[in-house]
Parts: C-alpha cells; sequence; structure tokens
C-alpha cells in the first residue's frame, strides 16, 4: 500500500516546495495562534497559489470561529479541513469541504464510537493525549489502542519522525501519516534530510 504523507506545520513556500518536491501528498497549515507554527490566512493562501497540482493543503483549525475558518477556505477551492478540537460532525459539515477530524487517544475512550460521531468526516486522524495543549505535542500513544474495525481511513499522527514512521506504517497500515515537529530544524521550519528521510521511509512499506 502507498501510505500517504502529510506534512504539518508549514509557513513558507521553500519549505512546501520542497516538501512536495520528496514526495509530499499534503500539506498542513495551523491556524491556532497559540502554535508556533501559526501561518496567517494570507501568507498560508499564497503558498496554495502556487502549489503544484495533486497537492492537497489542508487548513489545521482549533475551535475556530466561523469567521476565521471561512477567511482561509474562501482564499482557495483546494483546501481540505483539519478540525483538531472539540468541533461537532454539525459544524465540521456546515463549511461544505472535505474534512477529517483529530481525536486525541485516552485509555479507557471508546475510538470506534467516537469515530462513528462523524459519519461526514473523508477521514479520522488519531493524535496523542496531552492535557491542555491541542496537538502538535511530538509525543507518540500507544499504537496497539488502534481498533482494527474503524469505520474511516486512519490518518496517524503523534510524535512521528523519521526513526519510526517506518515501524508505525508496518504496524498501523494506516492511509496516512502526519507529521509536524519529527521534521522540524526548528520550530516552524522544516528540516529538508529529515522530511525526505521521513517520506522516503512512509512510502517505503
Ligand atoms: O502543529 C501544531 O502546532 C499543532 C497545533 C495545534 C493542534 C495541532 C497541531 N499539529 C498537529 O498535531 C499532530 C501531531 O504533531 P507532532 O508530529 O506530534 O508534532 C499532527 O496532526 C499535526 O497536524
Amino acid at each position: 500500500m502507498n501510505c500517504q504523507v502529510k506534512i504539518c506545520g508549514i509557513t513558507n513556500l521553500d519549505d512546501a516546495l520542497m516538501a512536495c518536491r520528496y514526495g509530499a501528498d499534503a500539506l498542513g497549515f495551523v491556524f491556532y495562534s497559540k502554535s508556533p507554527r501559526y501561518v496567517s490566512p494570507e501568507t498560508a493562501n499564497n503558498i496554495v497559489a502556487q502549489l503544484p497540482p495533486f497537492i492537497t493543503p489542508v487548513a489545521l483549525f482549533v475551535d475556530a470561529t466561523h469567521e476565521e475558518i471561512v477567511s482561509v477556505i474562501n482564499g482557495s477551492a483546494r483546501w481540505m479541513i483539519q478540525f483538531h478540537g472539540n468541533e461537532s460532525e454539525a459544524e465540521c459539515c456546515s463549511y461544505q469541504r472535505p474534512f477529517m477530524k483529530a481525536l486525541r487517544m485516552k485509555q479507557g475512550d471508546d475510538i470506534v464510537a467516537l469515530v462513528d460521531q462523524y459519519p461526514s468526516a473523508s477521514a479520522i486522524l488519531l493524535d496523542a493525549y496531552k492535557p491542555d495543549v491541542p496537538g502538535g505535542t511530538g509525543e507518540v500513544f500507544d499504537w496497539s489502542l488502534i481498533p482494527k474495525n474503524l469505520s474511516k481511513p486512519l490518518v496517524l499522527a503523534g510524535g512521528l519522525t523519521p526513526d519510526n514512521v517506518k515501524q508505525a506504517v508496518k504496524q498501523v497500515a494506516p492511509y496516512a501519516v502526519d507529521v509536524s515537529g519529527g521534521v522540524e530544524l526548528s520550530k516552524g521550519l522544516k528540516s529538508e534530510p529529515k522530511v525526505r528521510a521521513f517520506i522516503g521511509g512512509a512510502k517505503s512499506e
């Protein structure tokens, strides 16, 4: 299976084009102002306008307002949305764009039931849970907690790196992997060797 790869936390055009050159399928842009990877709608839409064809830009929000979301997605018909907060199915659907819903893995959660709350999602992203931090934590969760019978394509996230992505793809067989901190040089800036190694590792399985 060709595992899809999303490189998240893109803040500049050079990193975006570099990730595309090494085979990224999707690029994530963080519109959560408390994140060190925050990017403005103007900058992000300017980058998206210069992306090669067939690359999916993903707009990441954490409990954002309707106005914030619309101010981004109105800039391009190419946007897919990643909801990384406590958004309901009804809210996620209301933008009439393809979306994925992030769920943060806590011991004891009924993941199958949580996934089933989002029947309109194109995919479900599973990330590590850390209190008070919505994502981009760099932490890995216990992949053995992932149920085999999820009703949606799975995007695996949380603490993935060039060193563990191959094992993750082998063990979990996700539809896609998503990485932010694991391919950075510093917060918000991507490392070319790490991006190359990550995508190569994910797609070698
Ligand atoms: O990247 C961020 O700063 C971020 C902020 C708020 C919510 C989500 C965020 N990123 C997403 O978090 C996961 C895991 O990131 P990491 O690889 O562990 O750094 C991933 O889905 C990012 O898209």
